[in-house]
């Protein structure tokens, strides 16, 4: 079937890190009619649960709330709905998507733990957000159990699966909490969470089992090895994970008539399979197609594309067959920290004043440091930084490495340690890309997605470093509008995933290009960068982890 009824529209939801947004979309050209935002309530929980409960969260905890998410279904898709000023009838199809390895541990119908009273102050009975990083030590004892017995997926997963995936955090859980572990009749993705509070059914997305649940070649990681990692890890597959799984841009059920009554929409439509928001986004930035990579930037950069054939290409996240559309391999890395990393200078650290003139301007702090430092000559400012406040995802995959900034002197302005913290997010994507091509898996066209795409000033140093045309996503929303485009495709107005992203995405191609003459000269800074890299990252000091080790030993004294 093709897009046929010029009237029907999709809802796609794009669950992000801090808030949820809905966007209504014409089904026959993608055209976005209307959109809504609904902000977490709860937002990150790292520091205490809410409510009465005296519990101190450690170090690296990340949690979520999962009424957070139900309302963003309750107030932003009406919203959003309202606005566009269309009929709930004439939607065909909702589809969704969430960070990715956002997981949590429910009963056999689907309530988060956390939401049973005897567990209301459980830190573990939460949902663990993607960047929750305290299940480090896990991730390792899982990498070095797997090396040592050959375990055939490591090398799907670069040679190293990271804290942030389902099994280091879910061993966490064992260790910490093993009641909430007993407890915890199913352990789900957010992504497949909400598509089951959504139409009433438990489904599993071959993108999440696939990238984040150690789902390769129609497998789990076996019992025998679960065992070793501990006697009481030995079902964690087959009990708490295993289900069928549900191939992207199928539906996964219908809407049932309690999230019909929340949500406005009519009883009975069409809910796609859950997504990741990264991978979902490649659909709405036409990057489908092999050997286009697309970086969705934002809090974090996520870089997702396909190729015809697997290759191990070191540090990556993963590559998943049907992983992004069916049919393709599909490969991701990425970077745990950018935006943030940024935002950690503009919203924590600047001076006042630089506060007061950004009010006066009537801009952001960041586009004020943006604005500041764009002129500079590059290496004017004599810096180069690590990009790994948040830990480094790829290639090093490890979650216990933390941020440097070499070269500061008395001189140092704000905007020339913010100009490197960009530089530094520039290089990391460099040393990802440079993996890809080392490794057979070139990539030939860049576009970029998300919420940075929208500064010039880093997406000129992207193209700088990279010393390559960018292309940028048209849309403002690109991940909610994929969800609306595989949401469509479960309806059935398309084809395919990729006969869907033709009609209903959009880039503006060759958006911006490298100057020759900075290109050249971030060449040098360049090999700064990865001389710090592999000093701090691959054996030259162990510095770092040294200091993460003083410190959570000193916070839990
Ligand atoms: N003008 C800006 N320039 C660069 N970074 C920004 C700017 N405004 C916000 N940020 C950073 O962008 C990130 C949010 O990106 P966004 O794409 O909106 O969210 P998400 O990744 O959670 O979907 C934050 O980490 C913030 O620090
Ligand atoms: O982990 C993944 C994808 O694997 C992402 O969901 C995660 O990095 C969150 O992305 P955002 O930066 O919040 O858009």
């Amino acid at each position: 079937m093709s897009a046929n009824n010029s009237s029907d529209v999709v809802i796609g939801v794009d669950f992000g890190t801090l808030s949820g947004r809905a966007v209504v979309v014409r089904v026959s050209d993608g055209a976005e009619l209307a959109s809504a935002v609904h902000t977490f309530e709860h937002g990150v929980v790292s520091t205490a649960l809410p409510g009465a409960s005296s519990v101190v969260l450690p170090p690296d905890t990340a949690l979520q709330i999962p009424e957070d998410y139900r309302a963003v279904l309750g107030n932003a898709v009406p919203k959003a709905l309202a606005a566009a000023g269309v009929a709930p009838e004439r939607v065909i199809g909702i589809g969704t998507d969430f960070t990715a390895c956002t997981v949590l541990p429910t009963t056999a119908d689907g309530t988060p733990l956390c939401e049973l009273p005897e567990f209301a102050d459980r830190p573990h009975a939460y949902p663990k957000l993607w960047k929750h990083h305290a299940a480090q030590r896990e991730a390792d004892d899982i990498n070095a159990l797997a090396r040592e017995r050959g375990e055939s997926w490591l090398a799907r997963y670069g040679g190293r699966i990271s804290a942030e995936w389902e099994f280091a955090k879910g061993l966490q859980v064992l260790r910490e909490d093993p009641e909430v572990y007993a407890r915890a009749d199913r352990w789900i993705e957010a992504a497949d969470w909400i598509v089951w509070e959504l139409c009433g059914r438990e489904t599993r997305n071959v993108c999440t089992a696939g990238y984040k649940g150690i789902h390769q070649d129609g497998a789990w990681p076996g019992r025998d090895y679960l065992a070793a990692l501990d006697p009481r890890f030995a079902g964690f597959a087959e009990d708490k994970i295993a289900h069928p799984l549900s191939q992207l841009g199928a539906p996964a059920g219908r809407l049932s008539a309690r999230a019909a009554a929340r949500t406005g929409l009519p009883e009975g439509v069409t809910v796609a399979v859950g997504n990741v928001d990264a991978h979902v986004t490649a659909a709405a930035a036409q990057t489908v197609e092999p050997g286009r990579m697309l970086a969705v930037m934002g809090t974090s950069t996520c870089h997702v594309m396909n190729a015809e054939t697997f290759a191990e290409v070191p540090g990556m996240c993963g590559a998943v067959l049907d992983g992004i559309v069916p049919g393709l391999w599909g490969y991701e890395a990425g970077q745990s920290g950018v935006g943030d990393i940024f935002g950690w200078l503009a919203e924590g650290l600047v001076p006042a004043a630089y506060q007061r003139e950004a009010d006066d301007l009537g801009i952001s702090v960041h586009d004020l440091l943006s604005r500041k430092a764009a002129g500079q000559p590059v290496g004017g400012h004599g810096l180069v930084a690590l990009d790994w406040h948040s830990g480094n995802r790829s290639v090093l995959v490890d979650h216990h490495l933390s941020g440097v900034v070499a070269g500061l002197t008395l001189a140092t302005r704000p905007e020339e340690v913010y100009r490197a913290l960009v530089e530094s997010t520039a290089f990391g994507t460099r040393t990802i890309l440079d993996a890809f091509a080392a490794s057979g898996v070139p990539v030939t066209e860049f576009t970029v997605a998300g919420g940075l795409k929208r500064n010039a000033f880093v997406l000129q140093i992207y193209a700088d470093v990279l010393n390559r045309p960018l292309h940028v996503t048209d849309s403002d929303q690109a991940p909610a509008l994929g969800s609306a485009i595989h949401a469509a495709v479960a309806a059935g107005a398309y084809p395919d995933i990729r006969t869907a992203s033709a009609a209903m995405g959009g880039a503006t191609r060759d958006a911006v290009l490298p100057d020759p003459a900075r290109a050249a000269a971030y060449d040098a800074l360049f090999e700064v960068y990865t001389d710090l890299h592999d000093h701090f990252g691959r054996g030259g000091s162990d510095a770092l982890h040294r200091l993460r080790a003083i410190r959570n030993e000193s916070l839990t004294r």
